[in-house]
């Protein structure tokens, strides 16, 4: 907590967000560490009795051993602060693979966790560059004396770590790719919904994996919601994440950039109409690009089937319920999807039906160490923060059977 403002700033330059948004990040990160030394006393087991007599029957917990986290750049704090307090908090030493483009924030956070007395090997940090990632990666997960991988980042990665992970039968979690649906009904409150996507789709330049990706909107509300957004979204100050002001950072990699910039072309390609932004700046240096809006998208789109993983966002037209949901769920993801409704029937009802882990009612803000973290379908699986089913990840359940001594019948 004392140095939250030097981690902030490292991480504003190694990502590129502005650095309000860096020191949210931290303290996002912070919520977990003291979530999980909460959970490190919840950890419990069982005693039972046994339908056979003079049988008692045990469960004990205790940690699975060495986890390894392989780690993704966009939030470098709080993806590892949230993964590195579970195992913590189970009693597992950790060997954390920051992504090469943001190494930096987790050695000064391991550098911390020494002087705060950590002794070492609790907590290890391997860096490498893009062309090493692979081979590192594979050699943790392969190891012999790993028994737990925890990976954040795209589905396509986490298929191959899932495949390394087989061999030893490793315990995995996978918290990968999202292509978000943001659903706004005709009887929404539009205000608090434009509010929502503000946040939700521009924090750290659509560089989240449960941003909203592709925006619904019900024809009744679609202009005005348009309109309203466009112009929320043209008061965005783009710039140098150190910068004063600054309100939407570059991307953090040439190859993101390039990725919106395809599918805007798509998406133009497809006779979406740019209502904003869309040009890719021609001077100056840095991986900037607008924050940019595409109407009348449909499911033809590049940006219709996979996420875009920047500053793109594209409104859809939908008419009834039906539409909407076979719409949102017209994906082999599933991580979070976000409903704007003030009808509480269908509020339950899209609780039930969007094919998602995690689905933001009314609010675009759903992330926290209390709720558990994660997807279902090609989003992954295992949950991280929550109560008990994140620290279970790490832990393993020993079965017991105990039989004791005949015990005498007491008369009171
Ligand atoms: O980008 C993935 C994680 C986002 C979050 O924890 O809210």
């Amino acid at each position: 907590m004392a140095a939250k403002n030097d981690i902030a700033t490292i991480v504003t330059y190694e990502t590129g967000k502005p650095l309000v948004e860096a020191l949210g990040e931290v303290n996002y990160a912070l919520g977990f560490v003291w979530w999980f030394s909460g959970e490190a006393e919840r950890a419990q087991g069982t005693v039972g009795y046994s339908a056979i007599p003079n049988r008692r029957t045990i469960t004990n917990k205790q940690p699975v051993g060495v986890s390894v986290a392989l780690v993704p750049w966009n939030l470098p704090v709080a993806m590892i602060l949230r993964k590195a307090s579970a195992a913590l908090a189970a009693g597992c030493t950790m060997i954390i693979k920051p992504s090469p483009e943001t190494p930096l924030s987790v050695l000064a956070l391991v550098e911390l966790a020494v002087r705060a007395g950590f002794d070492k090997g609790v907590l290890t940090v391997m860096t490498t560059d893009l062309q090493c990632t692979p081979s590192l990666s594979e050699g943790l997960c392969k190891h012999p004396l790993v028994r737990k991988v925890t990976f954040t980042g795209s589905t396509r990665i986490g298929k191959l770590i899932s495949h390394h992970c087989s061999d030893g039968l490793k315990k995995l979690t996978l918290e990968l790719g999202g292509n978000c649906p943001f659903v706004v009904f005709d009887d929404a409150d539009v205000g608090k919904a434009v509010d929502a996507l503000m946040q939700l789709k521009w924090h750290h330049t659509g560089q989240a994996c449960i941003t909203a990706n592709r925006v619904y909107v019900q024809k009744g509300i679609y202009d005005e919601f348009q309109r309203l957004f466009v112009e929320r979204t043209k008061q965005l100050k783009i710039g140098h994440g150190a910068v004063d002001g600054t309100t939407l950072g570059p991307l953090t990699t040439p190859g993101g950039v390039d990725k919106v910039e395809a599918h805007v072309q798509d998406a133009i390609s497809h006779g979406g109409r740019i209502a904003l932004g869309g040009t890719r700046p021609s001077h100056g240096s840095g991986f900037f690009y607008p924050a940019t809006v595409i109407s009348e998208a449909n499911d033809k789109m590049l940006v219709a089937a996979e996420e875009t993983f920047g500053p793109l966002c594209a409104l859809f037209r939908f008419g009834t319920e039906d539409e909407a949901v076979g719409y949102a769920n017209n994906t082999s993801l599933g991580l979070a999807s976000y409903v704007f409704t003030r009808d509480v029937s269908r509020i339950w009802r899209l609780l039930e039906r969007l094919e998602a882990g995690m689905v933001g009612l009314n609010t675009g803000n759903q992330s926290a160490a209390e709720l558990p973290f994660g997807g279902i379908k090609e989003s992954g699986y295992g949950k991280e923060s929550g109560k008990d089913i994140a620290i279970n990840e790490y832990l393993i359940t020993k079965s017991a059977t105990l039989t004791v001594d005949e015990v005498a019948s007491v008369k009171l």
